[in-house]
């Protein structure tokens, strides 16, 4: 029998979030694993900067053997050290490279390290295809916090495609277990709020008519809407970019967002309009956390002491692709199905998970009391 788990890095979503989820899970659970068919359904398989630099970090950090990994390679194996050590990582993408995705593969493994973990990465803070930076502590951490956990975020310096040169501190205390979630009645919104930002020699009027499009989309299902509208500072951000984060938060804590960024080509006010449309369909529909929570938060449930459930909008393809993965690595068991409120016409949407209950046996429990008499 093989001394590793085989994982197949083309099914279901295929790219390069099965790659992060399966190293995580490796490295927090000592399983040996062996990735092939690597991002096998993306026009340039194989491993690119950002997933090259998250896995190594990762390798870093729990001291595992790494074998394959170079850029454009479509197989690696893994093996995970004995525990996540507590320190100081850097990780530099130096490219656009998302710093969210370096963060996605590297927080749940700082969490469950034996002290704390600061991590400087590099590279893109506000990347497409990935979560932007004022996503991720804005509304993202809403949700990651109701699992038990704190993390400090500082954005030094922004990065954006095509050169990056972002650069954010992320510290890190280590938890024992993950808190089970249940989001499943949003209950009414107490705010809807939002960043519409431009940096470098764009205009500012472009962050006006990102936010105009967003209001003109979203005004009519909730009435006040609270859009911060600047320019960056050009000594932190000196490339051009711009781009829109709109959110909601509602009485019962749920937190979801939608994002868009400016493109060559499309009109401001269509790209505020983008995001306020994505919004407003996770508002209507009821759901407690936004499209893009959904498949991230999969290895806190699967983690997590006991049952989590979460109600969603349509459960997508990286959810289906997280979930497949998690349960191959760990002992968790989810479970999707309608919501039973009738009113629902959708597919499933609400993601029951069974987690593991899994206990960092390295928690610094000695440091963690000191901190507490401290505070
Ligand atoms: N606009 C967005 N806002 C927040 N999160 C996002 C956004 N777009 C994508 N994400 C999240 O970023 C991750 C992207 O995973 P995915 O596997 O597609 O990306 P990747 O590592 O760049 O690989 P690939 O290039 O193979 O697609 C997912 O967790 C997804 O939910």
């Amino acid at each position: 029998m093989s001394e590793f788990l085989e994982i197949d890095g083309s099914i279901l979503e295929g790219g390069g979030q099965i790659l992060r989820i399966s190293i995580s899970l490796s490295a927090i659970l000592c399983v040996p694993i062996r990735i092939i068919n690597i991002r096998a359904k993306r026009s340039k398989p194989g491993l690119a900067a950002q997933h090259l630099v998250g896995i190594k970090l990762v390798a870093d950090m729990c001291g595992a053997k790494l074998t394959g990994a170079d850029m454009g390679s479509m197989e690696i194996t893994f093996i995970p050290g004995r525990k996540i050590r507590q320190g100081h990582y850097v990780a530099d993408t130096r490219t656009a490279g998302s710093i969210t995705l370096l963060l996605q593969v590297a927080l749940p493994c700082a969490l469950m390290a034996d002290g704390p973990v600061t991590l400087d990465l590099k590279g893109g803070t506000n990347a497409e295809m990935a979560p932007q930076i004022d996503y991720f502590t804005g509304v993202f951490m809403t949700t990651l916090m109701k699992f038990g956990v704190n993390v400090d975020v500082k954005v030094h310096r922004r990065g954006y495609y095509p050169k990056g040169g972002g650069h954010v501190t992320v510290q890190v205390e280590p938890v024992q277990k993950f808190q089970a979630v249940k989001l499943i009645e949003r209950g009414k919104l107490v705010k809807v709020y939002g960043w519409s930002f431009v940096a470098g020699t764009l205009p500012i009027k472009l962050a006006h008519e990102m936010a105009d499009g967003v209001k003109e989309i979203i005004s009519p299902v909730h009435e006040s809407i609270d859009i911060q509208i600047y320019k960056e500072n050009s000594k932190t951000a000196p490339d051009n970019c711009s781009g829109i984060i709109v959110a909601c938060e509602s009485e019962r804590g749920c937190a979801l967002g939608a994002d868009a960024l400016g493109r060559r080509g499309a009109a401001p006010d269509h790209v505020g309009r983008q995001a306020g449309l994505a919004l407003r369909e996770l508002i209507e529909c009821g759901a407690c956390v936004d499209n893009y929570a959904q498949d991230q938060m999969i290895i806190y449930m699967a983690l997590a002491e006991g049952e989590s459930i979460l109600k969603c909008a349509n459960i997508t393809l990286h959810t289906e692709t997280a979930i497949h993965i998690a349960q191959m690595i760990s002992k968790a068991k989810f479970v999707m199905y309608d919501d039973p409120d009738e009113t629902w016409t959708g597919e499933q949407n609400i993601m029951h998970c069974l987690g593991m209950r899994h206990t960092n046996r390295h928690f610094p429990s000695e440091y963690w009391e000191e901190k507490q008499r401290e505070t």
